[in-house]
């Protein structure tokens, strides 16, 4: 039995997915309408899925917990007593704005008792609910895994096991900032191979970060790295990707759509300030996500930077 908490995009994905060899319960604060998540129209969950809004019902052994990042450390705080001592997996892919903290280390804060895993990795919500092939990172730092991945896999949703929970967390959060700087190039009419500059500079710097904060390299070049942000940086799928694009062109976008590399952004770019890790393209996504920069300026910054070594 699986319980899913967080009635968005993924987490309904991810609902619809096991509900053919699990039985899931699925919480969200708004419940769907008409069998459908207001944010995975289109896709409807099969009547087998419980849901509901009462949370102290919809709690099992093993919890997923597909919430976004920055309101993920008040969640768990809220409700740290409910959720200790379970399976606890994360899905979210992003740094904590207010403490600098990764996703599972806020878990972690409010549930010391739990066994905590993370799941990233390429995966669109839309192609999971739909039932097309993908393949995953289950990662969890010190404890055995197994039975989860085998409870989490189906016959088209591929697991792979880490013990680098720190490189799987910080290659999802990093990617999401990178993607964004893909959709500004696009957006901003640079052109492709502009794109693919940023993408390349920008996984050297993903795996620069994430290397510093104890990660290994080889994690950032798997799925939960390399993986996700060839997927993001490159789909007008991506909510990032959409975002960077209408920045780039100057453009209004909807504020309620969760977009993780803004705020993840300015987590990485004060965090490397801080700690003299060269992040030229963290920090300028940072700067133009908070309107402090225009498109303009921070092109000519990342160009005007002293030429050295690849
Ligand atoms: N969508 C995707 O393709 C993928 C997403 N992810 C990651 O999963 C995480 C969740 O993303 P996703 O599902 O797409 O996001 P969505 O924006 O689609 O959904 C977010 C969900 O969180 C709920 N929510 C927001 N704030 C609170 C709160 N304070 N208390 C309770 N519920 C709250 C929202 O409710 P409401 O609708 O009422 O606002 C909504 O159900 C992100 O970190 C994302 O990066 C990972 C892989 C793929
Ligand atoms: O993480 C994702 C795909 O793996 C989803 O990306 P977006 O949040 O940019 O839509």
């Amino acid at each position: 039995m699986i319980s899913i908490l967080g009635g968005g995009a993924f987490g309904t994905a991810l609902a619809v997915a096991l509900s053919g060899s699990q039985k899931v319960t699925l919480w969200s604060r708004r419940l769907p309408v008409g069998g459908q998540s207001p944010r995975l129209p289109g896709v409807t969950i099969p009547a087998e899925v419980r849901c509901t809004d009462n949370l102290d019902s919809a709690l099992s052994e093993t919890v997923i917990l597909a919430l976004p990042t920055q309101v993920l450390g008040g969640f768990v705080g809220a409700h740290g007593a409910s959720l200790d001592g379970r399976t606890l997996v994360n899905t979210a892919k992003g740094i904590d704005l207010e403490s600098g903290e990764s996703p599972s280390g806020l878990i972690a804060r409010a549930c010391p008792d739990a066994r905590i895993a993370t799941l990233t990795g390429p995966s669109f919500a839309v192609d999971i609910a739909r039932g097309q092939p993908t393949a995953l990172t289950l990662a969890c730092a010190d404890e055995d895994i197994e039975d989860l991945q085998h409870a989490l896999s189906t016959p088209v949703l591929r697991l792979y096991r880490s013990d680098d929970l720190r490189g799987a967390e910080l290659g999802g959060a990093l990617k999401n900032v990178v993607a964004i700087a893909a959709g500004i190039a696009i957006g901003a009419g640079l052109g492709e191979s502009a794109r693919a500059a940023l993408i390349t500079r920008g996984f050297a710097e993903m795996t620069r970060f994430a290397t510093r904060h104890g990660a290994r390299p080889e994690t950032l070049a798997g799925l939960s790295g390399l993986g996700d942000l060839v997927l993001t940086a490159t789909s007008t799928l991506s909510r990032n990707y959409r975002y960077g694009h209408a920045l780039g062109a100057g453009k209004a976008f909807d504020a309620a759509i969760t977009v993780e590399g803004a705020k993840t952004a300015q987590a990485v770019s004060r965090i490397a300030a801080a700690r003299g890790i060269a992040m030229p393209i963290a920090d300028a996504v940072a700067e133009l996500a908070q309107g402090r920069a225009s498109v303009a300026e921070s092109i000519l910054e990342l160009l005007r930077r002293p030429l050295k070594e690849e």
